[in-house]
């Protein structure tokens, strides 16, 4: 497993985490998912985000950051990121092509680790749980056990975890078949670390704020196409791109928000069924 990275900060300070997620990029800079220009959509938000200067000690990117498994996807993204001046950490989706995602990003200086120490309260873990070539996640028992490895190492720290897939019904049936398959091994685990209250996902390219298993689910705008909540079939959302932004407490507490750009140049194609 790629190595620990460690982000010291002065004790007793707020842990600042800003979450991209579903970038869907390709390698054309012309090229549209739905009819939104994708590279165009980060770009508008990674714009947002830095005239709201929001404080950022870690940036996490979970997954689906290529549309197209191609190196200049993930060169976008990492050219893009270099805007914002805090380390990036990733975690693949399940459109991701690991072998060019690790190369591109490294390439640029983004680490693989997917195990980070932030100050000396909190832990975050990157969990992959991509079946290669299809749509649904799992959690191999190899992530289990690296998983339960990580949390026994620091049984004093809050951790945070973050995985591509949702463990949970989203409440969408279409995009419920292409969930995290095998989420109660997950949940049967993390039962026994409380100092595990919340996770974060992408996948679902909508905002969601749920209670699973006792623990505290949070899903996030993509930035680019949006699905609609509560839909049987597929439906897209009109709703702006968007991200998320953690303040992770010392005492344990975890706040959140979900942001989107202020304009409705990114609306997709209403009449699209699918991808
Ligand atoms: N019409 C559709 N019905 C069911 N699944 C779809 C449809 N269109 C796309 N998908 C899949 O649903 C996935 C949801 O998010 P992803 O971006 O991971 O990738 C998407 C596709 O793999
Ligand atoms: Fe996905």
């Amino acid at each position: 497993m790629e190595s620990l990275f460690t982000l010291p900060l002065v004790d007793g300070a707020k842990v600042r985490i800003l979450q991209i997620t579903d970038t869907h990029l390709f390698a054309g800079e012309e090229q549209t998912l739905l009819g939104v220009n994708t590279f165009r959509s980060y770009r508008a938000v990674l714009d947002a985000i830095c005239a709201r200067n929001h404080e950022v000690d870690i940036i996490t990117a979970t997954g689906d950051l290529a549309q197209d498994q191609s190196l200049e996807a993930y060169h976008h993204f990492a050219q893009g990121i270099a805007r914002i001046d805090a380390p990036c950490v990733w975690l693949p989706g399940n459109h991701d092509f690991q072998p060019a995602m690790v190369d591109a990003l490294a390439e640029a200086g983004i680490r693989p680790s997917k195990q980070v120490l932030l100050g000396n309260q909190w832990q975050v873990l990157l969990l992959d749980t991509q079946v290669f070539g299809v749509p649904h996640g799992e959690i191999s028992e190899y992530q289990l056990e690296w998983m339960t490895r990580c949390l026994d190492q620091f049984p004093e720290r809050y951790t945070l975890i973050m995985l591509h897939h949702h463990p949970l019904p989203s409440g969408c049936t279409w995009l419920d078949q292409h969930s995290l398959r095998n989420a109660h091994t997950l949940a049967a685990v993390l039962e026994d670390y409380p100092q595990v209250s919340t996770l974060i996902c992408g996948h679902i390219h909508q905002e969601l704020d749920l209670d699973w298993y006792g623990k505290r689910l949070y899903a996030t705008p993509s930035t680019c196409v949006q699905f609609k909540p509560h839909c049987t079939n597929f439906t897209l959302d009109s709703l702006a791109p968007g991200w998320r932004y953690l303040t992770l407490h010392p005492d344990g507490r975890v706040e959140t928000e979900v942001c989107r750009i202020d304009s409705d140049e990114f609306s997709p194609d209403a009449d699209a069924e699918g991808y």
